[in-house]
C-alpha cells in the first residue's frame, strides 16, 4: 500500500496554477492515485472566451486524463472550480467561496505563476511574490491545514553557479518592491526593472526569487516545501510518454527546428540541458507534501528537481537526437530539411542566422508576393529568433544544484513509493525519452496524423532536391560571374576543365586496353 497515495485519500486539496503544464499533470495523478480523496479545490480564472465549467470540461475531457476516468469515474465531481483572479485583492473570491476554502483546505500546492520572460515587472511581482503572499496569508487562517508547498524554479538562483538547497537573500525587500509598486507608475517602474534585477536574466526569474523570499518571511508556523524543478519538459512515464501542452522552454524549439525554421542556435554543446520530465517533478511534489505533513521538519526545506547531477545530458547529445528523431517522424509540410548548427561565437551566430534564417525567409516571402500572397515569413522567423535568444541565457551555462534534500527525501519512501512516486532520473534513458518528447510534440501540439509521416517523407526529400538545385544553380551563377570579370578564375576554369579532360581520356584509354 503507498503510504503517500493514503495520505492523500479523504483530503481537500487546494491547486493554483491547475490549468497550467504542471498543475494538470498534478491533478491527474493525484486523482489516479488517490481517487478516494474528499475534493480538489483549483482557482481559476476565465480565459478566451470560455468560462471555468468549460475549462474544467476541456481539461477532463483531454486525452491526459483518460487513464484517471478507468479509477476515478466521478472525476467531475471531484473537482470543485473557484472564481479567482491572483493578481487582485483577495483573488477576487467570493465570501462564500473564501469561508469554505479557509474551514475546508488540508493540502495547498501553489504552482501559479507567469512564466513569461519578458512580463512587466508589475505583473510579475503581482502573480509571482504578492499572490504567494496573500496566499500564505489565507493559509495561515486555515485551521485544518497540514501542507503547503511552493513550486519555484532550479533558475530563481541562476546568477549563482552553484545552487543549494536554501532559500538565498534578495538584494532587495520583496516587501520594499511590493509596496513602491502602488505608487510608482509603469513608466517609472519599467525604468528602475533592470536595477532591480542586477544580475538575474529575466524578471521571472528573479520574481520567483522574491517568492521564495516571500515564503520565508511569511510562513509562520505554517508547514513550508519549496519545490526547485529545472526544465519541465513532456512526461517520462505517466499517464503516458510525451505528453506536452504548451510552446514553453524547449517546446517552440522544438517545433520551429523540426519544420525546419530553425536551423542554428547560439549554445554551448557541452553545457548541461538540465531537463525534467513533467511527471518526476510531480512524483517529487506529491512525495514532499506527504513526508512535509507527516514529518513536520523544523525548517522550510527546498527540494531540487533536476536531472544534471543525477543523469546528466548536454545540449550537443540532446539535439543529435532530436534531429535523429526527426527523420523517423518528420513533421508534416517543413519549409526547409531540419538541420543544425549549435553554435557559441556571437559572430558565427550572426552568420548563421543570416545565411539560414533571415535570407530565406525574405526569399520566400518574395515568392509569396510574386504570387499574390501575403508575406508572412519574415514576421515569423523574427519570433522564432526573438524566442531563441530569450532562452539563449540557459542552453549557454551549466549549474551545479545540490540534491541533498531530495536524495534524502528518496530514501525514506518505502519501495512501493518509489515505484508509485518515482523521481529517480537516473533511470531515465535519454535517447528514448527524447524520441518520446518530440513525437508528443507531433501529436499533442502540433495534431499531426502519423499516417501522414510517409508523405512528411516524401516532401522532405523534395525539399533536399530543390536544396542541391539552389545550390547548384548558385554556385554556377557565382563562377558565371567570377569567370567574366577575373583573369585568375578563368586560369582556374581553364586548369580545371583540362585536367578532367585528360582524366577522363587516361580512363577511356585504358578501358579500351582493357578490352
Ligand atoms: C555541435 C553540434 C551539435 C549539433 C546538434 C544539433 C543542434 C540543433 C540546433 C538547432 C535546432 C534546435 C533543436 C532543438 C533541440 C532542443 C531545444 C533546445 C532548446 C532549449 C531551450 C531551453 C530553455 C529553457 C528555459 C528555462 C528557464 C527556466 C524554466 C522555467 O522556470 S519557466 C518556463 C519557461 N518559460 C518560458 O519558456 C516562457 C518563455 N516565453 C516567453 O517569455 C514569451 O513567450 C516570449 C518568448 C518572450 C515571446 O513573447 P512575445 O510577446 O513576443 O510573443 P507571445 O508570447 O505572444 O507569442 C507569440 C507567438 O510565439 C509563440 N511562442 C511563444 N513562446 C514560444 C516558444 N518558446 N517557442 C516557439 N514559439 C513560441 C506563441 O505561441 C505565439 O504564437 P501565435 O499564438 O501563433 O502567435
Ligand atoms: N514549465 C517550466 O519549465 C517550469 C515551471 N516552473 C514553475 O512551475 C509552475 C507551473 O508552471 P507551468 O505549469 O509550466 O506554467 P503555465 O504557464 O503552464 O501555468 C501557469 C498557471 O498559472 C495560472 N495563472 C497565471 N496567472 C493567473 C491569474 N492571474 N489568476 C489565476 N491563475 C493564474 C495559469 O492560469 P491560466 O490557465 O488561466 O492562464 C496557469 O494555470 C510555476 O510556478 C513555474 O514557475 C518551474 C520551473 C520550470
Amino acid at each position: 500500500m503507498s503510504m503517500i497515495a493514503a495520505f492523500y485519500s479523504g483530503k481537500s486539496i487546494l491547486i493554483t496554477g491547475a490549468t497550467g503544464f504542471l498543475g494538470k499533470v498534478l491533478m491527474e495523478k493525484l486523482l489516479r492515485t488517490s481517487p478516494d480523496l474528499k475534493v480538489i479545490y483549483i482557482l481559476v480564472r476565465p480565459k478566451a472566451g470560455q468560462t471555468l465549467q468549460q475549462r474544467i470540461f476541456q481539461i477532463l475531457n483531454s486525452k491526459l486524463f483518460e487513464k484517471v476516468k478507468e479509477v476515478c469515474p466521478n472525476v467531475h465531481e471531484k473537482i470543485r472550480a473557484i472564481y479567482a483572479d491572483l493578481s487582485q485583492n483577495d483573488f477576487a473570491i467570493s465570501k462564500e467561496d473564501m469561508q469554505e476554502l479557509l474551514s475546508c483546505t488540508n493540502v495547498i500546492f501553489h504552482c501559479a505563476a507567469t512564466v513569461r520572460f519578458d512580463d512587466t515587472l508589475r505583473h510579475a511581482v503581482q502573480l509571482n511574490v504578492t499572490a504567494t503572499r496573500q496566499l500564505l496569508l489565507m493559509a495561515s487562517q486555515m485551521p485544518k491545514l497540514e501542507v503547503f508547498i511552493h513550486i519555484s524554479t532550479a533558475y530563481s538562483n541562476c546568477n549563482l553557479k552553484h545552487i543549494d538547497e536554501v532559500i538565498y537573500p534578495c538584494p532587495v525587500e520583496p516587501k520594499k518592491i511590493i509596496d513602491s509598486l502602488e505608487w510608482l507608475d509603469d513608466a517609472i517602474i519599467e525604468e528602475i526593472a533592470p536595477k532591480l534585477i542586477r544580475d538575474w536574466p529575466n524578471i521571472y526569474t528573479y520574481t520567483k526569487a522574491l517568492g521564495e523570499m516571500v515564503v520565508q518571511q511569511e510562513s509562520r508556523n505554517l508547514n513550508i516545501a519549496i519545490i526547485r524543478p529545472s526544465i519541465v519538459g513532456a512526461t517520462w512515464q505517466e499517464p503516458f510518454p510525451g505528453w506536452v501542452d504548451n510552446v514553453n522552454g524547449p517546446n517552440g524549439l522544438i517545433i520551429a527546428a523540426g519544420k525546419g525554421f530553425l536551423r542554428a542556435l547560439k549554445a554551448t554543446p557541452k553545457a548541461v540541458a538540465d531537463l525534467i520530465p513533467v511527471d518526476t517533478v510531480v512524483n517529487l511534489t506529491l512525495a514532499v507534501g506527504w513526508y512535509t505533513a507527516v514529518h513536520r521538519p523544523k525548517s522550510t526545506l527546498v527540494y531540487h528537481s533536476t536531472s544534471g547531477n543525477f543523469n546528466p545530458c548536454n545540449w550537443h547529445k540532446m539535439g543529435v537526437q532530436v534531429l535523429a528523431t526527426f527523420e523517423k517522424i518528420p513533421f508534416e509540410r517543413a519549409f526547409r530539411r531540419p538541420y543544425a548548427n549549435f553554435t557559441s561565437n556571437n559572430f558565427t551566430s550572426l552568420y548563421w542566422n543570416a545565411v539560414s534564417h533571415r535570407a530565406p525567409a525574405i526569399i520566400y516571402d518574395c515568392y509569396l508576393r510574386l504570387t499574390g500572397r501575403k508575406p508572412r515569413m519574415t514576421k515569423l522567423m523574427n519570433q522564432i529568433l526573438r524566442t531563441a535568444s530569450m532562452l539563449e541565457y540557459f542552453i549557454n551555462r551549466s549549474w551545479e544544484w545540490s540534491t541533498y534534500n531530495t536524495e534524502m527525501l528518496m530514501s525514506e519512501l518505502s519501495p512501493e513509493d518509489q515505484r508509485v512516486f518515482n523521481f529517480d532520473v537516473r533511470q531515465l534513458n535519454w535517447l528514448e525519452y527524447i524520441e518520446n518528447y518530440v513525437l508528443g510534440v507531433k501529436k499533442y501540439l502540433l495534431k499531426e496524423d502519423m499516417a501522414g509521416i510517409p508523405e512528411a517523407k516524401q516532401h522532405l526529400k523534395r525539399l533536399r532536391n530543390i536544396h542541391y538545385l539552389f545550390n547548384t544553380a548558385l554556385f554556377l551563377i557565382v563562377w558565371r560571374l567570377l569567370i567574366a570579370r577575373s583573369q585568375m578564375a578563368r586560369n582556374v576554369w581553364f586548369f580545371i576543365v583540362s585536367f578532367c579532360y585528360k582524366f577522363l581520356s587516361y580512363f577511356r584509354a585504358s578501358s579500351t586496353l582493357k578490352v
